[in-house]
């Protein structure tokens, strides 16, 4: 029934606001609903050129009407995010705030086009597709142009050069070639994004040759020609086209560019022209952490250990910090350089020193190092306490240094994990079966090429299920297989003239409704450290955002319609509102809004705070953030008070509270404690004399 589905991934529902009658798009994808809109049709409508499906396909859930009737995205969800102050919890809410809010629903808008069955204005349609290119949803993007098709839609100039690109991006460069080559006027847009094209598909020869072609039509390059030109040029490690392209960049007086810098260096050194890179790099004008990471990956690569380490070591004396990919070039290059407590210590910095969390690949690159140095146990140790036991690389990297160091045993574990992971990786069946080739076990060398033909099977094609009264059918894509195949595609004929039918209140406000969400951020008012019209991050961040005494007078006072169009509301200083539990509650269960609540979970006495702790059951996701104690720069769980006021509520920052580990909050609350009572016992020895 997908095909069914896909008919019409989108729902319509009687808008609260339009007259009786009169349909309004909503955003949902819900295939259950149907029924209701063809009744709906018939009754309302009065356009019946449908018919009513002979068996119940769908069934009807009302409370997601009501919820979508509510103009609400989602079927809601909380988030809390708690932890001691300074733990970094606005900023958290203001970046998730903000990803939420481009969340929007791109699918249900495709859907929403699809489901119309009518060409849409370009302005949309560019809309739309910019939003696959930004998004990366490259598919999405293809759909809206099989719309096009569908509906007879020529686009014109601009959106032939957003398709062209959209195409490149796709990797499908025959579709982007057709674009191209009908494009009346080709822009720098356009071949830029061919050679992109090319180049990020791997062929990095035919990018240079569609550089060249452009050259030849007089085009002049910009940064982001020579960045990508640069990046074949280093891939290809063609040294003297390289420096082809460098020479006409410096006569271009193109303006100084940090991508464009590295991947110059990148290009020399991956030449193998260590100075030119070198060079390259003294000579830039502004450095940043990418440019310096092109340098110490660029040492790296060549196995230049000291210069890593030492240019890493200039890097942060510079005063920049480095990254993941820095910190990768570092780890990879102990690996080689066979450092293994300079790379442990390096690692352990990464998150002690710059809160950098390490992924898969840094995971993979320590057990490399580990490997390499023969410390295979250590490795396998490391991994079983890793927290990406599921990242391939880290089974590949053991793979390989079994290679060299193994026993039969380690050997065929990591094997199992990876290809349990990766089971079409052909280049690690290669690895292993030369793994048991240098041990001379030479039935597993068999195993493993019999394993490579099977590997060599076609996958099973993708078909859709559903269950209807009990019986499952199965449908493939342009399969008349099914004994009611003919009623389907009749019903879906049905519902796309349904769908044309209202068709005519699609505007492009729609698209956007459904791209962007709408959020609106809450504070407490008792928090008067700033404005009240914005809540403000330790360090500066601002969002705009109502301050109120309690949650319950929030709808009231954004004003109800408002408020149903509203997708998302983030929540700040959690811990200052009693109403807390009933709000979210109600907003998620009933509204179906998303919430994302931060706040402190524990006063400075460590009990409590609020009702923070109470909506923990509710919560979809909780995330507990930590800050570092003023006093050792190790992880901060508490805040200690550093006054002696003892009421739990007190607006202040770093003027009244602090940061602490476990070990200085117990020392600084003795401390404190301590100052209390003599402080006390003073004030009861004055009185006494008085
Ligand atoms: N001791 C500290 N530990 C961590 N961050 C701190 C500390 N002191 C100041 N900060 C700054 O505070 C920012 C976090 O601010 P913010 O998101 O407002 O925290 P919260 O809402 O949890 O109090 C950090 O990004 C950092 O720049
Ligand atoms: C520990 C503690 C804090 N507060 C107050 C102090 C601040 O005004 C807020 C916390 O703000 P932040 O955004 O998390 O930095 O809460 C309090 O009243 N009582 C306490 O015990």
């Amino acid at each position: 029934m997908k095909s069914l589905m896909s008919a019409s991934p989108f729902s319509l529902h009687l808008s609260k606001a339009t007259p009786f009658g009169v349909f309004s798009l909503a955003s949902k994808s819900s295939s259950n609903l149907i029924p209701t809109i063809l009744q709906s049709s018939i009754s309302l409508h009065t356009k019946p050129r449908m018919i009513l499906p002979k068996f119940p396909i769908f069934s009807i859930h009302n409370r997601r009407l009501q919820s979508e009737s509510s103009g609400s995205s989602s079927d809601g969800e909380i988030h809390v995010i708690v932890g001691p102050m300074f733990a970094g919890k606005t900023t958290t809410l203001l970046r998730r705030i903000q990803c939420e809010s481009e969340n929007g629903r791109l699918s249900q808008a495709v859907g929403l086009l699809w489901g119309t069955g009518l060409g849409v204005d370009s302005g949309t349609y560019a809309l739309l597709l910019q939003e696959c290119i930004y998004r990366k949803e490259y598919k999405k993007g293809r759909r809206i142009h099989a719309q096009m098709v569908v509906v007879r839609f020529i686009p014109n100039e601009y959106l032939k050069t957003k398709l062209l690109i959209l195409y490149a991006k796709l990797g499908d460069l025959e579709t982007a070639k057709i674009l191209f080559h009908i494009l009346s006027v080709k822009s720098l847009i356009s071949w830029n994004a061919m050679i992109a094209g090319y180049i990020q598909k791997g062929l990095d020869g035919m990018g240079l040759h569609v550089y060249y072609k452009m050259r030849e039509n007089g085009m002049k390059p910009d940064q982001y020609t020579f960045a990508s030109v640069f990046r074949a040029c280093a891939t290809l490690a063609t040294l003297e086209h390289g420096k082809r392209v460098h020479g006409v960049m410096i006569k271009s007086h193109i303006e100084e560019n940090v991508v464009v810098n590295s991947a110059l260096i990148d290009m020399y050194f991956k030449c193998c022209s260590i100075s030119d890179g070198h060079l390259v790099f003294d000579k830039s004008l502004s450095r940043n952490v990418i440019t310096w990471t092109a340098l110490i990956s660029g040492y790296g690569q060549h196995g230049r250990v000291m210069e890593v380490l030492e240019s890493f070591s200039r890097m942060k004396n510079e005063g920049l910090r480095p990254n993941d990919v820095t910190f990768l070039a570092v780890l990879c290059a102990c690996s080689h350089g066979g450092l293994v407590d300079e790379g442990w210590d390096y690692f352990l910095s990464m998150t002690r020193d710059y809160g950098i969390r390490p992924r898969g690949q840094h995971y993979a690159a320590m057990v490399d190092l580990l490997g390499r140095a023969g410390r295979l146990q250590e490795a396998y140790d490391f991994i079983l306490k890793s927290p990406c036991m599921d990242h391939s690389g880290i089974w590949g990297a053991l793979l390989g240094a079994c290679r060299i160091h193994g026993d039969i045993d380690m050997i065929k574990l990591a094997a199992k994990k990876f290809f349990e992971l990766e089971p079409e990786n052909s280049g690690k069946y290669v690895v292993l079966s030369n793994a048991y080739a240098t041990h001379g076990f030479w039935n597993n060398v068999a195993e493993v090429r019999l394993m490579m033909r099977n590997t060599g099977l076609q996958k099973e094609p993708g078909y859709s299920r559903i269950w209807v009264q009990n019986n499952v059918h199965y449908f493939l894509k342009g399969d008349e297989s099914h004994h009611q195949s003919v009623e389907i595609y009749e019903l879906i004929n049905e519902m796309s003239c349904v769908l044309n039918d209202v068709g005519c209140f699609l505007v492009i406000h729609h698209f956007y409704g459904l791209l962007c969400r709408s959020v609106a951020v809450i504070k407490s008012n008792k928090d008067t450290r700033y404005r009240l019209d914005s809540i403000v991050t330790h360090d500066g961040m601002k969002l705009p955002c109502s301050a109120l005494a309690n949650l319950s007078s929030f709808r009231q006072k954004f004003g109800p319609d408002a408020y149903d169009k509203l997708d998302v509301i983030g929540i700040d200083e959690a811990q200052f509102f009693d109403d807390l539990y009933d709000f979210c509650r109600e907003a998620a269960d009933h509204d179906g809004k998303i919430i994302i609540v931060a706040g402190l979970d524990g006063d400075y006495l460590r009990k409590s705070f609020g009702s923070v702790l109470h909506i923990i059951p509710l919560a979809n996701s909780v995330t507990k953030l930590n800050a570092r104690c003023e006093i050792c720069g190790k992880r901060a769980f508490f805040t200690l008070r550093k006054t002696e006021e003892i009421q739990t509520e007190l607006i202040g920052g770093a003027d009244v509270y602090m940061p602490v580990c476990r070990q200085h909050y117990v020392g600084g609350q003795v401390a404190l404690d301590a100052a209390r009572i003599l402080s006390e016992t003073q004030k009861v020895e004055c009185g006494a004399y008085a």
